[in-house]
């Protein structure tokens, strides 16, 4: 369901339930899972699942967000009404319609974690490194000091991109889009990533039970690098 931006309540909250079954598509494999290796209680993590149209953020972050008990928000779901018209008439958002947008996620990242959810998922393309910061300033208005924002890239080429999101039934981004979001992705570089700690970069490309173990190892090591850092 699309809505306009509005301030949290708890029906725009999915609730995920325990970690189990993994989210599965048509295509692939029930698999049972290993258990979460840890899911840091004594942190709340914000994990916020990024890339381009198509690149499996809703996938991701459904999985994740049922495999450690998190929150999810589906970052389409915040848009503006004038955003959406926006992207279905196939015009690229700007800068200037992304600012809110940006800064309502990280919002309601934060509610979340305040009214009580163990940590969040949020899908958010992020596409910019002025747009991850505009997230990454959740900490300055953090009230939890065991709360950390990180951000899971997922890596995919125009081709994989272009398959997915023509394969997409229903949603108001076309693959015609798929263009102006490679355009405008800044990925996070060597520089970010090594200096600022809070990405983990997870190739796409294959299927999504592959994925989904990558995704896996990523989340846990954001989570074990937490908990050893608290014991340092
Ligand atoms: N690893 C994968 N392999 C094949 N198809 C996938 C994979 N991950 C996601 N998909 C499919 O690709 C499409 C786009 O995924 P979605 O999660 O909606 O991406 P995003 O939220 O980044 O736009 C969906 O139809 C989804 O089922
Ligand atoms: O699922 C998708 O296809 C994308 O998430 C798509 O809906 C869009 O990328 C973002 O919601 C915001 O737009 P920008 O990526 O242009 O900021």
């Amino acid at each position: 369901m699309l809505q306009t931006a509005e301030p949290l309540h708890q029906s725009s909250l999915h609730y995920a339930p325990s970690p189990s079954a993994p989210i599965s598509t048509s295509a692939a494999p029930v698999v049972k899972p290993n258990p979460p290796a840890m899911t840091t209680p004594d942190h709340h993590h914000i994990l916020i699942v990024t890339g381009p149209a198509g690149c499996g953020k809703s996938t991701v972050a459904k999985f994740l967000a049922e495999r450690y008990s998190y929150v999810y928000i589906e970052g389409d779901d915040f848009h503006p009404l004038s955003n959406i018209e926006k992207m279905a008439a196939n015009i690229p958002l700007d800068d200037a319609d992304r600012w809110d947008w940006l800064i309502l996620l990280r919002d309601q990242a934060l509610a979340a974690l305040k009214q009580g959810a163990n940590g969040v998922v949020v899908t958010c393309s992020a596409l910019k490194k002025k747009y991850r910061d505009v997230i990454r300033t959740a900490r300055l208005y953090d009230e939890d000091p065991n709360a950390s924002v990180h951000f899971i890239y997922l890596r995919a080429s125009r081709e994989v991109l272009l398959a997915r999101v023509g394969g997409r039934q229903g949603h108001y981004m076309k693959d015609t889009m798929v263009t102006s979001q490679l355009a405008a992705l800044e990925e996070p570089d060597k520089q970010e990533v090594e200096r600022l700690k809070d990405v983990k970069i997870v190739d796409v490309s294959g299927s999504p039970l592959e994925v989904e173990k990558l995704a896996i190892a990523a989340a846990d090591q954001i989570m074990a690098d937490s908990s050893s850092a608290a014991t340092r």
